[in-house]
């Protein structure tokens, strides 16, 4: 198969990729779930008037310096009055206290001097001061949370607010991760002779996990056929929506993968992709299983993780916004020219004089996870860019924090 370009592999990746059904959770465990629909408000927010202050509710009309007004009573928050006030009269008022028919003005506290059951004005203020007016946050059918949401912090204070206890949202994608290669240990093992220590799956993992994932680890394949179709059938058994492999994806004796999962029943859409780093990438699927070959090298499964996986969980999470925001800096260094494979590189950020400037580290081989981690962000550079000097327009996106 040809390399294929980055947008066509990502069109592959995400055809089909739905939401997945929808199911309702608790308030409390919907943070970061993503809404299977609108949600409307059952309620008015405030339901009516409300103080916004400690003071006297009062009508303005009787309100000047040194006026003199009756206390007829108390409100407090959750305790309403049953008495309009008439000319010459004021209710003591508490925050969050419905402010009594007739009145339309509260006096904070501050202002007044109290004497018995008669209040003095000290300060003027004008009508309307110091009330919210019922409705003023929000109206019962006001849609304000809209499907395709992926719940922040403050959505579930809303949520609440507007009176739902529970909430629809899609459910989360379930990604098996398998890592292939006979050299790998866990880290903390003594590696022996060539040995190395397997670091992909975890960076992986986050990325799954911070897209609202469930992640199940399928453990290391050995390089052997048997051993690499037999972990994919597992991930089938399982009836996972995407499985991420790691490693074996190009063209040695030894890179069995793509070779195991058409043994395992995968209709692959593509193999080999034309950017860097990431060439032999590779996707395919089985019913409603998605499969991502990430390469070995460290960068290149985080990179390409980050760059296809992501859009996938959240394609499937039922997001509306499925990509990287890619963001306008200026070029902290010259650069040569671009090849035919559509470049992503490692990127230090700064603002500078009010510019984002991008300063690509040096070293760009897909095996340093030193460079990787030093990284902000990555580079976009097309296929066939010329070569740019320092302060020349260029493209980026952020790394996770
Ligand atoms: N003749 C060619 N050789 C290679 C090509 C090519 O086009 N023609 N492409 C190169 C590119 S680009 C990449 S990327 C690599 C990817 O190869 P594989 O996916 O087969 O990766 P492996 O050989 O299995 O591993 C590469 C490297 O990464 C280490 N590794 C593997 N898994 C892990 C892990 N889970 N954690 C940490 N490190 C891992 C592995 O030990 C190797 O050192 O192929 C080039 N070759
Ligand atoms: O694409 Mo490989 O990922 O260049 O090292």
């Amino acid at each position: 198969m040809a390399l294929m370009p980055f947008t066509d592999a990502m069109a592959a990746i995400l055809k089909g990729a739905d939401a997945l059904p929808e199911e309702m959770v608790q308030i409390e465990d919907a943070f970061h779930r993503v809404l299977a629909r609108d949600i409307a408000s059952l309620r008015t927010q405030p339901p009516e008037a409300m103080s916004a202050m400690d003071g006297y509710a009062v009508r303005a009309a009787d309100v000047t310096v040194g006026a003199k007004l009756k206390v007829i009573g108390e409100i407090s928050a959750g305790k309403p009055f049953d008495r309009a006030l008439a000319a010459g009269e004021a209710a003591r008022i508490f925050t969050g206290g419905v402010v009594p028919a007739g009145s339309d003005t509260v006096v904070i506290q501050e202002d007044t001097a109290r004497d018995g059951d008669i209040v003095t004005i000290n300060e003027a203020v004008p009508v309307g001061k110091n009330i919210r007016p019922a409705g003023v946050d929000f109206n019962e059918g006001d849609v304000l949370l809209r499907a395709g949401t992926r719940l922040a912090d403050r959505d579930l204070a809303l949520a609440a607010g507007m009176n739902h206890p529970q909430l629809p949202v899609h459910r989360r994608p379930v990604v098996a991760m398998l890592a292939t290669g006979d050299e790998l240990v866990l880290p903390g093992a003594t590696p022996g002779p060539g040995q190395i220590v397997l670091s992909n799956g975890y960076a992986l993992r986050a990325l799954a996990r911070a897209e609202g994932a469930d992640v199940i680890d399928l453990g290391i394949a050995r390089d052997t056929l048997e051993s690499t179709t037999a972990a994919i059938r597992r991930a089938i058994d399982l009836n996972v929506d995407v499985l991420i492999t790691t490693g074996g994806a190009s063209v040695g004796d030894h890179d069995l993968v793509q070779q195991s999962l058409v043994a395992a029943g995968i209709e692959m859409s593509f193999w080999k992709i034309a950017m860097r780093p990431g060439k032999p990438m590779m996707h395919g699927r089985r019913g409603g299983m998605r499969v991502i070959g990430l390469p070995g090298n460290p960068v290149s499964s985080y990179v390409c993780g980050f760059l296809f996986m992501v859009p996938l969980l959240r394609a499937l999470s039922g997001r509306s916004e499925v990509q990287h925001v890619r963001e306008a800096a200026v070029l902290g260094r010259d650069l040569a020219a671009n090849d035919q494979r559509e470049d992503y590189l490692r990127t230090r950020l700064e603002w500078q004089d009010g510019k984002l400037v991008a300063t690509p580290v040096m070293k760009q081989d897909s095996s340093l996870l030193g460079n990787l981690a030093v990284a902000e962000g990555l580079l976009v550079r097309v296929p066939h860019a010329e070569a740019a000097t320092a302060g020349d327009p260029c493209a980026i996106i952020r790394l996770p924090t």
